[in-house]
């Protein structure tokens, strides 16, 4: 049975049936809220429970278990059982029942089509034109092809204007003739590529009549689709193990002059003509929609991971006892400690604001490709630098969140078992993809020093809303702090900093240094202010999202969870509001803080529970939903591989030998 509302059920640890019977509020209705709609939420329960009645959607072994080998094969072998079962389990028209399959069945450590859902086919759908998306977008969806998305190579990732390969026009044979002129030229990184796909979307420079016109996106087939193998002109191969995600083949691939028709430029956008004339679209970064795509998915993705984290930690902290407070009789569940409750809620409480915030990134980018199609380029600078901002500050907050998460596990957290390592492993890589996070930081520090310039310049009134609160002033504060004036805090340190930093940039540049050191020089001080804007939207769209919720119980608590973000956050950022509250005020807050830990208490458990990531998709021993954790680890390290025998191969060729010869 997957999760229900309060989830209480036979066998349940009785202190996790405890902590639901003191839920305030139906789980039911609160995963309404995290996932959009009650409809979908029901849905995903009702894909839950299809798939556990398909055993060979199961995993064979423990993931941890697996060497890279074991979970490339076993992440095949479930996508033809899902392919097998498709119909049975989900509207396949739907991409968001889709994505709750894939994530339950597959899980998080990659498989042959997560690229191919999440960027090949969007890059399609954005930058193919109408006639070649006829051609591909079909057979994309139908599966007939897999697809990646190769831009990174060796040598470079941030800097696109750097990139090496190069597909050059052959206006007498209107083909275009790709090639890696150098070992760091190669294609490098891309999911999916390494051995899985046999097409892909491959950035590479436009060359025509020897004039580079930056990097175009081309469709490129890679292998024989007979066959599978690579075609003659193409390398391609794994790039090895990594630090997670490795039941996914990342990639390398190189040209040799390899040709490929002139239609297969994605033209949507930019075209070349047959006798070689370009045409330029209609926005000069047009062609990087596929990762302003991904990037507004990054807010509720990474919620999600912290969210898998925070299951493990919340419940099995709820089963785990260790010391004392006033009853000595019995230890207590670590959960009651402050620590433990200050180390955890804050991060529910992102994990929910960073939820909703990707509701509406997500609306913004869905909205953006409407006007696209339609030639209205105008939102695309806005849109970038939010989501820049919105990607680099999400993923580093979850990737303390989740290790906040290990550590409250204690020792059990290190073990596989809690799976936390591998959260981590795949959270952490959202702050290197879809650009390093320090350079998308800068890319919002650019907006907002325009934004700065424009109000020093008399144009506040042309301000874009998230912008405007950088043109007003604010000196004092109400002592009786609420969610709004809470804002105000967070607006009066983002504005003091952003303004800090400009015109320390300002100032460097007005002495004589040049636009590239004096912008370099005060990068830093940038990236801050870029942080605290960042930190001001998501605040802000939390609480926007609180305040419109219907169901009272759900909202109570949700305002409980706000009152614990918004005095945590405002505690972080202490050195930026010194000049705005006092040390009493501070303290104020801080007081706040604790008691609204104690509010929170019990409802932590319900909080995780109504996120209703079931165990086979948490794959986590200790945040199993009936908190029965002891015999199952136990049973755990007994599957474990090295537990076959019970004298290793090794013991017997190496350590008796040796033990042997000391005894002589
Ligand atoms: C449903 C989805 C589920 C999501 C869940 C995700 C989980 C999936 C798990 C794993 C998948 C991993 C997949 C990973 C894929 C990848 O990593 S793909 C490769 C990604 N690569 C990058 O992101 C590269 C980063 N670099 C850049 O993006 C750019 O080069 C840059 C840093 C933005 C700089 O660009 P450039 O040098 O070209 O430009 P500048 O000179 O700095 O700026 C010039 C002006 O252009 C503006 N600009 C730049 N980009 C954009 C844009 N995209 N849109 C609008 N405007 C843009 C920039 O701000 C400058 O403006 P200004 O002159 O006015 O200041
Ligand atoms: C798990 C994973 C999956 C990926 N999947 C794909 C994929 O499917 N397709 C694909 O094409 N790519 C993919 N990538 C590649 C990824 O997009 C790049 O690694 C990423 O964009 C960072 O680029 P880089 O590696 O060149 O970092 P670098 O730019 O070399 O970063 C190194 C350091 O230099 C700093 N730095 C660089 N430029 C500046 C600057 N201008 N100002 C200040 N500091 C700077 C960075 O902050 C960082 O500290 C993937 C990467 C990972 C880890």
């Amino acid at each position: 049975m997957t999760a229900l509302n309060k989830s209480i059920e036979p066998g349940d640890s009785p202190d996790l049936t405890e902590e639901r019977a003191s839920g305030t509020f139906d789980t039911n209705a609160m995963a309404a809220v995290i996932y959009g709609s009650d409809k979908f939420a029901q849905r995903r329960r009702e894909i839950s429970e299809a798939i556990s009645k398909i055993p060979e959607l199961a995993d064979s072994a423990p993931l941890p278990f697996l060497d890279r080998f074991g979970k490339v094969t076993e992440g095949s072998r479930k996508l033809s059982v899902i392919l097998e079962n498709i119909d049975k389990l989900i509207d396949p028209s739907s991409y968001e029942e889709g994505l709750h399959l894939y994530t339950e069945v597959m899980g998080m450590e990659g498989h042959p089509l997560a690229l191919h859902e999440v960027m090949f086919i969007p890059a399609l759908i954005a930058q193919a034109s109408d006639e070649q998306q006829v051609k591909w977008l079909g057979r994309a969806r139908r599966r007939e092809i897999i697809g990646c998305y190769a831009q990174t190579e060796m040598g470079h990732g941030s800097n696109l204007r750097a990139l090496e390969t190069t597909a050059t026009y052959s206006p007498e044979t209107q083909e275009f003739i790709l090639h890696s002129p150098t070992i760091t030229s190669l294609k490098w990184w891309p999911g999916a590529l390494g051995k899985s796909a046999n097409w892909a979307v491959v950035v590479a420079n436009l060359i025509i009549r020897d004039k580079n016109y930056g990097p175009h996106p081309f469709m490129v087939q890679l292998r024989d689709e007979d066959s599978h193998e690579p075609l003659p002109g193409i390398t391609v191969g794994d790039i090895g193990p990594k630090m997670a995600f490795n039941g996914g083949d990342n990639g390398f691939l190189g040209f040799r002059n390899y040709r490929i028709p002139r239609e297969y430029l994605l033209n949507r956008h930019a075209k070349v003509e047959a006798d070689g004339r370009y045409v330029k679209p209609p926005h000069a970064k047009i062609n990087h929609s596929a990762m302003i795509r991904v990037r507004s998915h990054m807010a509720t993705g990474q919620g999600a991971l912290l969210a898998h984290a925070l299951v493990i930690a919340v419940r099995y902290s709820a089963v785990r006892r260790q010391g004392y407070l006033e009853d000595k009789s019995r230890e207590v569940k670590v959960l009651d400690y402050q620590t433990q409750q200050h180390r955890l809620f804050p991060s529910i409480a992102r994990a929910y604001a960073f939820i909703f915030c990707g509701f509406e990134t997500i609306r913004l980018y869905d909205q953006l490709l409407i006007d696209v199609q339609n030639g209205n380029t105008s939102g695309m600078a806005d849109l970038h630098a939010l989501t820049s901002g919105l990607k680099s500050v999400v993923t580093y907050q979850t990737g303390e969140g989740i290790e906040q998460a290990r550590m409250a596990c204690g020792g059990h957290g290190y073990s596989m078992a809690s799976y936390i390592s591998e959260i981590y492993g795949v959270a952490i890589g959202g702050c290197t993809y879809e650009g390093e996070n320090m350079v998308m930081l800068l890319q919002l520090g650019r907006y907002l020093v325009k934004s700065i310039e424009m109000i020093q310049n008399g144009k506040s009134r042309e301000l874009g809303p998230m912008v405007a609160y950088l043109a007003e002033n604010e000196s004092e504060i109400d002592l009786n702090l609420g969610p709004n004036e809470y804002l105000k805090v967070f607006e009066y340190a983002a504005r003091n900093q952003t303004w800090r930093a400009t015109e320390k940039f300002q100032k460097l540049r007005n002495s004589g240094m040049s636009n590239e050191k004096a912008w370099n020089q005060a990068s830093v001080e940038l990236t801050r202010a870029s942080r605290l804007h960042t930190r001001l939207y998501i605040m802000s769209t939390f609480i926007n999202h609180v305040g419109s919720i219907v169901d009272q119980k759900v909202k109570g608590v949700l305002i409980d969870l706000l009152n614990v973000h918004v005095t945590y956050e405002v505690m972080d950022i202490g050195i930026y509001v010194q000049g705005l509250l006092s040390s009493n005020q501070m303290d104020l807050i801080r007081n706040q803080l604790y008691v609204s830990l104690e509010t929170i208490r019990p409802n932590a458990v319900s909080l995780v529970d109504s996120f209703q990531i079931s165990d086979m998709q948490l794959r986590s021993v200790l945040g199993r939903r009936d908190g029965n954790v002891y015999e199952n680890l136990f049973k755990w390290a007994k599957s474990s591989p090295l537990n076959k025998t019970d004298v290793l191969p090794s013991v017997t060729q190496y350590l008796k030998p040796m033990m042997e010869k000391s005894k002589l």
